[in-house]
């Protein structure tokens, strides 16, 4: 059982992509807290991307659902939960637009379930009734993509209009609204924050960049839709990490944050850099490049995302430190030894 000099915080989906990043570097930042890893393992969770922490006494992993009710108040009871970061979502553009009833179900469904319990366990607590929520926080990770496309020019902000273009993007813009929602309503103690196209170790293989390495390492083609000329901000996901953490505990209630790279690349640029890399790192016959293949564009495939990360940068002080060349690097690295050594 945890310590209870400790505060317990309970974070979702910590065997994704960026839980998994998170969870190991919040953990040796902070000792005095205790973590509730609760996440279902879907195809896109992974365990072993947390090795380096099992059997930690400050760490519980849960194989649950967000969705599940009686679980989740099970978990806020038993572990006196004071706090979450909520990871736990559908993420894929593709899948959504295949299947987006299950992005529905698990962003929006499991996000009120969530907060409803964090809501009610916490405005019972006798604390609550003498001091309000007492740095029991609800933090929502979302996502750039609620502002919809941008053309060439402008960035966006916090205050740009939600303009979600996917499923999965309605999902997280739909979230976002009702974690709004509580703190307006009930005056819930809430903090969002909405980031770039994050990259770097432990990322599903589904996305552009662990595709454009596998596929080039198999010599099979390297798909890029439409004319490969769509842009994203790409963010090297232990800054977002950080980003995360002074938006957790030094945000403004009820605010949101953006936290983006300011780092524009088109995808085809994206496959130009990665595939040099790979030149250099694994030299073959051909250039990695020559498997590049333009194949059907996705539907409602949004042209460009930037961010403007001021507030953020401004509030709370936050910049990324990792630039894109080192940060690519190290990424192509950890592919390496994942797709080749392992
Ligand atoms: C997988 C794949 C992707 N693409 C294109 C589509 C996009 O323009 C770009 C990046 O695609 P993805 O890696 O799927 O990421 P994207 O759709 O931008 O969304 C990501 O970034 C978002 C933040 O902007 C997150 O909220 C999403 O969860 C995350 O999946 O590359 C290709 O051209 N070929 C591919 O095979």
């Amino acid at each position: 059982m945890f310590s209870k000099q400790n505060k317990t915080i309970l974070i979702t989906g910590g065997a994704g992509f960026i839980g998994s990043n998170f969870i190991p570097y919040f953990l040796e930042k902070y000792p005095s807290y205790n973590i509730v890893n609760l996440d279902v393992l879907t195809y896109a969770g992974d365990l072993s991307n947390l090795g380096e922490i099992e059997g930690l006494t400050r760490y519980k992993f849960i194989k649950g659902d967000i969705c599940n009710r009686e679980l989740v108040e099970f978990i806020f009871s038993e572990y006196d939960i004071r706090g979450v970061i909520h990871f736990a979502a559908e993420s894929h553009v593709d899948n959504s637009i295949k299947n987006p009833g299950v992005f529905i179900e698990t962003n929006v469904n499991g996000t009120f379930t969530l907060l409803d319990a964090a809501y009610k366990y916490w405005m019972e607590k006798p604390f609550y009734v003498k001091t309000g929520y007492q740095g029991c926080r609800f933090h929502h990770i979302s996502t750039d993509e609620v502002y919809g496309t941008l053309g060439q020019t402008g960035l966006f902000r916090e205050d740009t209009p939600y303009a979600p273009n996917s499923p999965y993007s309605a999902s997280k813009a739909s979230s976002d609204m009702i974690v709004r929602s509580y703190h307006e309503t009930y005056g819930m103690d809430t903090v969002i924050t909405n980031c770039s196209n994050n990259y770097g170790p432990k990322q599903h293989d589904e996305k552009l960049i662990p595709t454009i390495i596998r596929n080039a390492l198999n010599g099979t083609a390297i798909p890029i839709y439409g004319d490969g000329q769509n842009i994203r901000d790409w963010l090297y996901v232990l800054d977002h990490c950080n980003g995360i953490d002074l938006a957790y505990h030094n945000g403004r209630s009820g605010e949101s944050y953006n936290i983006g790279g300011r780092n524009e690349r088109t995808n085809l640029q994206i496959v130009d850099k990665v595939c040099s890399l790979l030149d250099q790192k694994v030299p073959r016959e051909k250039r990695y490049k020559d498997l590049l293949m333009m194949v059907e564009d996705r539907a409602g495939h949004d042209r460009r995302y930037a961010i403007d990360a001021s507030k953020i940068e401004k509030e709370l002080g936050w910049k990324a430190d990792e630039n894109f060349e080192s940060g690519i690097e190290k990424t192509v690295e950890w592919y390496l030894e994942k797709y080749i050594v392992r």
